[in-house]
């Protein structure tokens, strides 16, 4: 991908002008294997050939903004309004992050106010405006232990300008959005609205997605918890195929267009036989096809487990009537259902009729609470966002890369989707670790 210093420079409301509380504690640190100064910068890439490919000296190359607290801050706290928002698909470690940034902004910033904002976008509407809640320490106090979010989410498209004037009656003056790619689509046009009327609100994104399909992030906070939740499905099946005659098992994942959940979780326990992605196309019939795949390995082993993401195969499934969500997100095709059905049919009539466990654990995986993992991850990542704002970064996301915390420009986490590549080292493992064939057809 080529990528200029240019693209990824974060926006700044201005100067900094106020001390920040962390002035002290900043006072003597310098970068070290552990720390980036604020003053230095992340590289985007990390293996030599890719860096030398680059052809540019070393202060050219593409790199990152670090995140973390600075020593000046752009917003008086004592004077700062801040607003935080939910919105999209469910995600575990959405109430973590939200009291990571409830506690940041009350215990080291003592900032003014923090307004929570119900059910994603359209609690900024007018038509929502009095369901806001004020956000303090004993409202979020023990969220961390629940699954959801306790200001709730929605998907669907909601003016900008009525956004706006929401908060400018609440005197915010920055908004903390956690959401995914459309999430982060709808927060960089409420920038272009605030920058049209010369706001001074600044405008900060924490990703989120269990599909972990944005890319310049490491793993998106609540992956991780939501495959060791499949990782339980998958186990459910292989022990279910294990005891049945022709046993058959298939758990359909999360992933619409990314197989990185299906991918984890099947190496997680080594129980699938086959993982079926959206990245990598598969035909069904023909004697290279899954069908056949599948017959051989239960004449072989009796049995078979199935992993397959909710996006995989979709060029099979008949394409007519295909609809969108409220956000236009389009709605897929059961993948599931078809492969139970297809998988049913060819066992029986190659005289293997099978017993098929079918799981499809759907919100199972993402409703739940963040584990221990996850939720350090999120309260670094609300920590992060919230000195970025205080530092008057504006239409930028913090997220985590190559292990460091750092500022990405909105624009770039939606202009392309992170994904599963056929040709890299995840799907390396996961064929080493299945046996299936690098390709199923011709
Ligand atoms: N292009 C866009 N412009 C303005 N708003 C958008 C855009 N795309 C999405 N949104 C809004 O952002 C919110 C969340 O979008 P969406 O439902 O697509 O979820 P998401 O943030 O992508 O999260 P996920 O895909 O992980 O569930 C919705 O209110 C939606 O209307
Ligand atoms: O929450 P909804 O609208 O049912 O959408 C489900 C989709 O959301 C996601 O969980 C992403 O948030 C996808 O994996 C899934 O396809
Ligand atoms: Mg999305």
């Amino acid at each position: 991908m080529t990528l200029e210093l240019d693209d990824l420079r974060v926006r700044s409301l201005g100067e900094c002008r106020y001390d920040s509380p962390f002035a002290e504690m900043l006072a003597t640190k310098r970068t070290s294997p552990h720390y980036v100064h604020e003053d230095d910068r992340v590289l985007v890439d990390d293996t030599v050939s890719i860096l030398l490919s680059r052809g540019v000296s070393i202060d050219e190359l593409p790199s990152l903004e670090t995140a973390g607290p600075r020593r000046k801050i752009y917003f008086d706290p004592a004077a700062t309004n801040v607003g935080i928002v939910t919105c999209g698909g469910l995600c575990p470690g959405l109430n973590d992050v939200i009291r990571g940034i409830v506690q940041e902004l009350t215990e080291h910033y003592h900032v003014a106010h923090i307004y929570g904002f119900r059910n994603g976008y359209a609690g900024l509407t007018r038509r929502h405006r009095e369901r806001v809640v004020e956000l303090d320490l004993h409202a979020v106090r023990d969220i961390n232990n629940d699954g959801g979010t306790i200001l709730g989410s929605s998907r669907g498209d909601q003016d900008p300008e009525d956004m706006v004037d929401t908060l400018v009656e609440l005197g915010i003056h920055v908004l903390f959005v956690i959401g995914g790619d459309g999430s982060m689509r709808g927060a960089m046009k409420l920038t272009k609205e605030i920058d049209a009327r010369g706001l001074d609100i600044a405008v900060v994104g924490v990703p989120k997605t269990i599909d972990n399909d944005l890319p310049f992030t490491d793993q998106s906070f609540g992956f991780q918890t939501a495959f060791a939740q499949a990782t339980e499905f998958i186990a459910s099946v292989f022990v279910e195929s294990q005891a049945a005659e022709n046993g058959v098992g298939i758990v359909k994942l999360m992933g619409r267009h990314s197989g990185f959940i299906a991918c984890y979780a099947a190496l997680s326990n080594n129980d699938a036989d086959f993982v079926l992605i959206p990245e990598v196309p598969f035909v069904l019939d023909g004697p290279n096809g899954v069908l056949r795949r599948v017959e051989d390995h239960v004449r072989r082993h009796g049995q078979v487990v199935v992993v397959v993401a909710e996006g995989a195969g979709q060029d099979l499934l008949e394409q007519e009537g295909r609809t969108t969500d409220a956000s236009g997100n389009t709605k897929l095709g059961d993948i599931g259902l078809f492969l139970k059905q297809k998988i049913t049919d060819h066992l029986t009539a190659v005289d293997l009729p099978p017993t098929v466990r079918y799981l499809d654990p759907s919100y199972a995986i993402r409703s739940v609470a963040a584990n221990a993992y996850d939720s350090v991850y999120c309260v670094r990542l609300a920590h992060a966002a919230v000195h970025a704002g205080m530092a008057g970064r504006t239409e930028t996301v913090v997220v985590r890369w190559r292990r460091r915390f750092v500022h990405v420009p909105m624009e770039l986490i939606t202009s392309h989707r992170n994904q599963v590549d056929p040709d890299g080292d995840l799907w390396m493992s996961v064929l080493e670790a299945t046996g299936q064939p690098a390709t199923f057809g011709a």
